[in-house]
């Protein structure tokens, strides 16, 4: 049997490739007004079939919003189906962001739903919560570590409403004492020293580029040098955070960090997207130096 490339490793080879800009597909009504399509799936579906085609061969990520196409119910899986098939036919390194979370069987068949090679919405990593206990996660990690898949956890997001439920104190296990955010960094990073032993870890964490990590707890100058946490890092653009910040952000995590950005490159419109993208990857490659 073929040995699986882990994730992490694919994620270093992207980043060597393209860089560490990640192109957000999030089709809302607004963006598909201005690009002149219909607020339907059919709409959804060429609005992200169109950024797919402008990201190929520039940038190495793309980060379909899953609610933007479940919103259309089987219409809109459909239409997500043919994008995340574009995407993955061009090559690009594709992160499902659906936040998905549960326990036992029920997480299992979501890990089975998205992280199955030849599953009909299969990327290579997604977004998962693990406010049920990271543990609650286990079996969704054992499928995604088989199929060379990646996880990214939601430690520190970037929007304000986060801060106090992810900045609380966990109370007793092995993270007695560190906050949430960072109980859930340093799980997954043991996570990663056990099982990768390339530069990036399989298993990542979302930690917005808009939050003050020292104020949960994370030290970004003690990052591990070898199975690195990759952090998908949204906040950039739209919500305010610079790319050229990126360094003084993250820190020793900065080498993992997905710069994500959606709304301030899809409002480019149809016409102008390829430019976007050019301009942000230059730009991202730029701040990581
Ligand atoms: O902490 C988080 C986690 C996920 N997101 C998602 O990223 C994009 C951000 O879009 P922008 O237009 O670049 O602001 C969106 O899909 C969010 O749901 C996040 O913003 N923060």
């Amino acid at each position: 049997m073929n040995e699986v490339t882990s994730f992490g490793d694919r994620l270093s080879q992207t980043f060597a490739r393209f860089g560490q800009l990640c192109v957000g597909i999030d089709p809302h009504s607004w963006l598909l007004a201005d690009w002149n399509l219909p607020d339907t799936a059919d709409g959804a579906e060429s609005f992200g079939r169109t950024v797919v085609a402008a990201a190929a061969g520039q940038a190495g990520i793309v980060k379909p919003q899953v609610a933007f196409y479940e919103r259309f119910g089987s219409a809109g899986f459909i239409a997500l189906e043919r994008v995340l098939a574009d995407a993955r036919a061009a090559g690009l390194l594709v992160i499902g962001d659906a936040k998905r979370g549960d326990l036992g069987t029920s997480v299992e068949a979501y890990a089975e739903a998205w992280l199955t090679p030849g599953s009909p919405l299969e990327v290579d990593a997604l977004t998962v919560s693990g406010y049920m206990g990271v543990g609650s996660l286990d079996s969704a990690i054992a499928i995604a570590r088989r199929a060379g898949k990646g996880l990214f956890l939601l430690g520190a997001t970037s929007n304000p409403e986060g801060a106090a439920l992810q900045r609380a104190t966990v109370g007793e296990g092995a993270y007695a004492g560190a906050t949430v955010a960072r109980a859930i960094l340093d799980d997954i990073a043991e996570r990663n020293a056990q099982s990768d032993s390339g530069a990036l870890g399989s298993l990542g964490v979302v930690l917005g580029a808009t939050v003050d990590l020292a104020g949960f707890g994370i030290d970004v100058h003690a990052a591990p040098t070898s199975a690195l946490t990759p952090v998908l890092a949204p906040g950039f653009g739209h919500q305010g955070a610079q790319l050229a910040a990126v360094n003084t952000i993250f820190g020793g995590y900065a080498p993992g960090v997905i710069l994500s950005e959606s709304r301030s490159i899809l409002s480019a419109g149809p016409d102008r997207i390829t430019k976007a993208i050019q301009h942000k990857v230059e730009e991202a490659g730029s701040a990581r130096g």
